[in-house]
Order: C-alpha cells, then sequence, then structure tokens
C-alpha cells in the first residue's frame, strides 16, 4: 500500500507512528520519498512495489492474459484504455479530448494518463501492479519515470501478426469506438512508430520478456506464468 504520512514528531513511538500512519487514509508517493526524508517525515515500513508494464498491439491479448495473471498472481490490474474511457463516461473535463484522440487512434497527452495512473495507485492496498496497454510511447515513458519516479520491474510484450490482431479487434464487439478498420490502422501505425520505440528501450535494459502472442488463450499464458512465478517468492 502506499500511504503518503504526515509530519510527525520524532519523538513518536514507531508502533504508534505506525498507527497513525495507518488511519491517515492517504498515500505515500515514492516520488516524494526522498523529499520526505529531507522533511524529517518517516514513512511507515510498507511493500516495495512491483510494476508490470504491459505492452503489445491493439488485439495483442493484454487484456485477456492481465485478467490471468491477476487472478493467478495477485496483482492489481491498470489498464490505461480502461481508465481513459472512464474519463468519458464520467464525462470529466478532459472526456470530450480523450474521446476524439481514441477514435483517431491517437495518444492522449502524458500528463493526464499519468495522473490517472497515479490516482489509481496511490488508491490501491496492493503493492504489485500490471499497468496495461501505458507507456504507449517514448514520452509516455519518460513521464511517467519523472511523475512516478521508479522504472517497472518486468515489461511484457504480447508480440502478435497484424493480421491476427485486426481480426481479434474486429470481432471483439464491446462497443469500443476505435475497433473499426479504419480506427485499426491508425491504431497499428502509430503502435510502429511510437510503441515499438518504447519496447526497443526495455530491451536494451534487459526488463523485456516477449511473449509469441499467438495460440490459445491458455497457451499463451503457459509462456507468461513462469515469469511471474519466478519473482513470486522475492515479491510477495
Ligand atoms: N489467444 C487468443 N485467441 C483468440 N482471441 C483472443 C485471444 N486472446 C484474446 N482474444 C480476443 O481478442 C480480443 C482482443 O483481446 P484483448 O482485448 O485482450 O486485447 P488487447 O491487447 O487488450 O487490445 P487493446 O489494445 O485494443 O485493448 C478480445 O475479444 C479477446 O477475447
Ligand atoms: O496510455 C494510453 C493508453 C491508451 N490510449 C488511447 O486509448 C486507446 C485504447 O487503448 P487500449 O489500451 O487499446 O484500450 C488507444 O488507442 C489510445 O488512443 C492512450 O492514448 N494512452
Ligand atoms: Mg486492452
Amino acid at each position: 500500500m502506499w500511504r503518503r504520512v504526515a509530519s510527525l514528531s520524532s519523538s513518536i513511538s514507531s508502533s504508534l507512528l505506525a498507527q497513525t500512519a495507518s488511519r491517515l487514509n492517504t498515500w505515500e508517493s515514492l516520488t516524494t520519498g526522498i523529499a520526505q526524508q529531507a522533511k524529517g517525515v518517516i514513512a511507515p515500513k510498507e511493500k516495495t512495489p512491483f510494476i508490470t508494464f504491459v505492452l503489445g498491439g491493439p488485439g495483442s491479448g493484454k487484456g485477456t492474459q492481465c485478467i490471468k495473471i491477476v487472478e493467478t498472481f495477485g496483482f492489481a490490474h491498470l489498464s490505461a484504455g480502461d481508465l481513459l474511457r472512464r474519463e468519458i463516461a464520467s464525462k470529466s473535463a478532459d472526456g470530450d479530448m480523450i474521446l476524439n484522440t481514441i477514435k483517431e487512434g491517437k495518444i492522449v497527452p502524458s500528463q493526464v494518463t499519468v495522473k490517472l495512473i497515479q490516482k489509481e495507485m496511490e488508491l490501491s492496498d496492493n503493492h504489485k501492479f500490471l499497468i496495461d496497454g501505458f507507456p504507449r510511447t517514448e514520452e509516455n515513458r519518460v513521464s511517467f519515470e519523472r511523475i512516478i519516479g521508479v522504472e517497472p520491474n518486468v515489461v511484457l510484450f504480447f508480440d502478435c501478426p497484424e493480421e491476427e490482431m485486426v481480426k481479434r479487434v474486429l470481432n471483439r464487439n464491446e462497443g469500443r469506438v476505435d475497433d473499426n478498420l479504419e480506427t485499426i490502422k491508425k491504431r497499428l501505425t502509430v503502435f510502429q512508430a511510437l510503441s515499438l520505440p518504447v519496447i526497443n528501450y526495455y530491451s536494451k535494459r534487459g526488463k523485456l520478456y516477449t511473449i509469441k502472442a499467438i495460440g490459445t488463450e491458455d497457451e499463451i499464458f503457459e509462456q507468461v506464468r513462469p515469469i511471474f512465478a519466478a519473482f513470486e517468492r522475492t515479491v510477495g
């Protein structure tokens, strides 16, 4: 759990401090950790967040596999696309801009998306996060690292042939405004031009796990399972 703790006197015992911090239903941002120490704020002992970025083209099966990862390994699933669609549905100030961007298959400004992700992370009791469909651009990636202040532990890339992705998206039937051939073509172009560089970046950082995203959902999950199984003992 991430909680921001209020400034408290160092004379308070650590157990009272932990109780008090626990009652304060606010979060501790990783980004402010060093600043808090400098201001004399004492953070409670919390689990270190474990962050997985889940990347891949439109219809590559990210959301489908995230459900299985959640069921098997107990992660919190934060789909950037779902968070943006929720903003549209709630008629937030950015709703119209987000809707138009999604219809065009373009990328919503980083600041908007990162803030939504940050809020969900703050509200979560979990310390293991699957961030699905983000970062989609190098600018997204840099913005996340700057605002949240951490890098992912693992980056999954669902590598799927374009023909299969198009077929899946056109059969999805969830009423999404971007599930039509015209927008899918644009999304594929954006994926090639803007998202692949992010994938290459994490490959160079040794964090990338590429999954061959063809076959049945269960077959694909059998490639995913050992990745998280290997981390399970250290992550909890
Ligand atoms: N292995 C698979 N074989 C066939 N269909 C699949 C497979 N995995 C997922 N699907 C189906 O393909 C569609 C797209 O999957 P999903 O929504 O998980 O993709 P996604 O990567 O999250 O896409 P998007 O980026 O557009 O959100 C869904 O209808 C899903 O049920
Ligand atoms: O980080 C993000 C994630 C998504 N978008 C926009 O939303 C759609 C749909 O996203 P899915 O992950 O496929 O549900 C995507 O095409 C983008 O237009 C975004 O801008 N930034
Ligand atoms: Mg999805």
